[in-house]
């Protein structure tokens, strides 16, 4: 059919939908992105559904996703609209709920002169070895409780660099508080958790009537957030007054002299962004690299090999030696691409109706980019769901997937460079000092781990056991000693 000017484009194409609910019944609740990827299979990169009444354009190629978010970044920066999260609980306010506008790209601004290129990720790494080199004494102490190590590692990294506040191994109030405020976002974003996402009228009853259970939810989770901004705002003010502050974003942008409230509101929700974005994130990346060494022991005996021929054990690898282990950066590439953290990107929205390709995208759609579907297109990666750090090296390497896996457009991560680095030195130092294994039960016979991740906007491996042990005396003594230099 051809378009004249009276021929409303149609939308793109996508499987058929049930009257009212749409494409409701559609989408699976465990790893969509599979479905995604079939879909583009069928219907082509752009795929449009329709979940009660509620459109989403799926993209399943670079092409379409650079064609779009890149090209056409004016119209397609926005987010769609979250009525509980942005408007009933405040997370409106954050760097990756906000509407595209002045205020977010002041707080962008920040973020990228603090760490939005290599180099001044770079200049950050102090605090990220010292961090890293904590994170190796913790496993060792405690090697089953390594997923509380990252967990805690990623969180101390963040809060160090963003409030210049070291966090307690255990228990930390600080880390609680901001977790808690990320659990309410987690549950926010579960397509259908609250009615009045699909019905945004339904914010105007009274947290009093009968059924408006989800008000008094919004106001819990938006004091919560409040909490988890002021607090750490609070404290490096104080320390500032003292003149004890710790160099950090946040006494950087504060600065020696007072700001405006304008000013003070864009640097408290761009540091509050820091570790909403950074914290959860990197802590699925480096639990996907201790599952992908256990599961592929030749790839980490290669790496290993390569660390001892170039650094030796005297001293542990850091980021001036990243150029230096080709092998270690292809692995931790493959760790990117083998299990995107977010496998469907964090939603885009033109904030006008587009003609794209001759279809319809309508204004205040999700456009959801299927990371999941490129890093595993075999078009692309040979072989894709195996685990292969060669496939980045050689004459002919495949795609880098920072390309992907950070997010697209205006809107892409601003802390990509500095998650790249600190990705990087867990995986470098940790596979310097310790062997990583499958666990054995009690009668000494070797478990074989499950190999999935959860179906959350942000997905990890699920919960796996693991044998991490020093590789010899000497790497025992090492961590232990660069624990004493701390
Ligand atoms: C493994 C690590 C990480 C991955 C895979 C990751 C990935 C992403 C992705 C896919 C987006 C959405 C981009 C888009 O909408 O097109 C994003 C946004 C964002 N990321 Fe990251 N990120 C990581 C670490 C970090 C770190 C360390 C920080 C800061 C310290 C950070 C801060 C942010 C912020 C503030 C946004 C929102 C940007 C906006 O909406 O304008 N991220 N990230």
């Amino acid at each position: 059919r051809r378009l004249t000017s009276r021929t409303p484009a149609p939308y793109p194409p996508g499987p058929k939908g049930l009257p009212l609910i749409g494409n409701l019944l559609d989408i699976p609740s465990e790893q969509p992105w599979k479905t995604v990827a079939d879909w583009g299979e069928l219907y082509g990169d752009i795929v449009y559904i329709n979940v009660l009444g509620n459109p989403f354009v799926f993209l399943n190629s670079p092409q379409a996703a650079a064609d779009m978010l890149d090209k056409k970044s004016v119209i397609y920066s926005d987010r769609p609209t979250l009525t509980f999260a942005t408007e009933l609980a405040g997370y409106g306010k954050t760097v990756p709920l906000t509407q595209f506008g002045e205020e977010v790209r002041a707080m962008r601004r920040l973020l990228h002169s603090y760490m939005g290129t290599h180099i001044r990720a770079h200049k950050l790494s102090p605090m990220a070895e010292y961090e890293t080199k904590g994170f190796l004494r913790r496993i060792l102490n405690d090697p089953d409780q390594f997923d509380e190590a990252i967990r805690r590692t990623a969180g101390g990294i963040i809060l160090q660099i963003t409030y210049g506040y070291e966090p307690k191994d255990h228990g930390d109030p600080l880390i609680e508080l901001i977790s808690r405020a990320m659990e309410h976002l987690a549950t926010m974003t579960v397509p259908g958790a609250f009615l009045v996402d699909v019905i945004p009228t339904l914010k105007y009853i009274p947290a009093w009537f009968p059924g408006a259970q989800f008000k008094r939810i919004a106001s819990e989770a938006a004091q919560c957030l409040h909490d988890s901004v002021e607090t750490p705002l609070n404290h490096v003010k104080e320390q500032m007054a003292t003149g004890a502050a710790r160099p950090s974003f946040t006494s950087r942008c504060l600065g020696g002299q007072g700001v405006t409230a304008e000013q003070e509101y864009i640097i408290k929700w761009a540091a509050a962004g820091m570790y909403g974005g950074g914290a959860d994130t990197t802590v699925s990346s480096i639990n996907t690299f201790f599952l992908s060494m256990m599961v592929y022991p030749d790839v980490q005996k290669k790496a290993q090999a390569e660390i001892d021929a170039i650094i030796g054990n005297g001293r542990l690898p850091c980021l001036t030696d990243m150029e230096r282990l080709p092998y270690v950066e292809a692995l931790v590439k493959e760790v990117f691409r083998w299990h995107p953290v977010i496998p469907l990107c964090v939603p885009h929205s033109p904030k006008e109706d587009d003609i794209h390709d001759g279809y319809l995208i309508p204004k205040g759609a999700a456009v959801v980019t299927n990371i999941w579907g490129f890093l595993h297109d075999p078009k692309i990666y040979a072989n894709p769901m195996a685990f292969n750090p060669e496939r980045f090296l050689g004459s002919h390497p495949e795609q880098d997937p920072r390309e992907y896996c950070f997010g697209f457009g205006r809107r892409v991560c601003p802390g990509r460079h500095f998650a790249y680095s600190s990705v990087w030195l867990s995986c470098a130092m940790s596979l310097a000092v310790f062997t990583i294994a499958k666990p054995t039960d009690a009668s000494g016979h070797l478990i074989e781990p499950v190999v999935d991740f959860t179906s959350k906007a942000i997905s990890h491996p699920i919960p796996f056991k693991c044998s991490i042990t020093p590789r010899s005396d000497a790497t025992r003594l090492l961590i232990l000693a660069e624990d004493e230099g701390k």
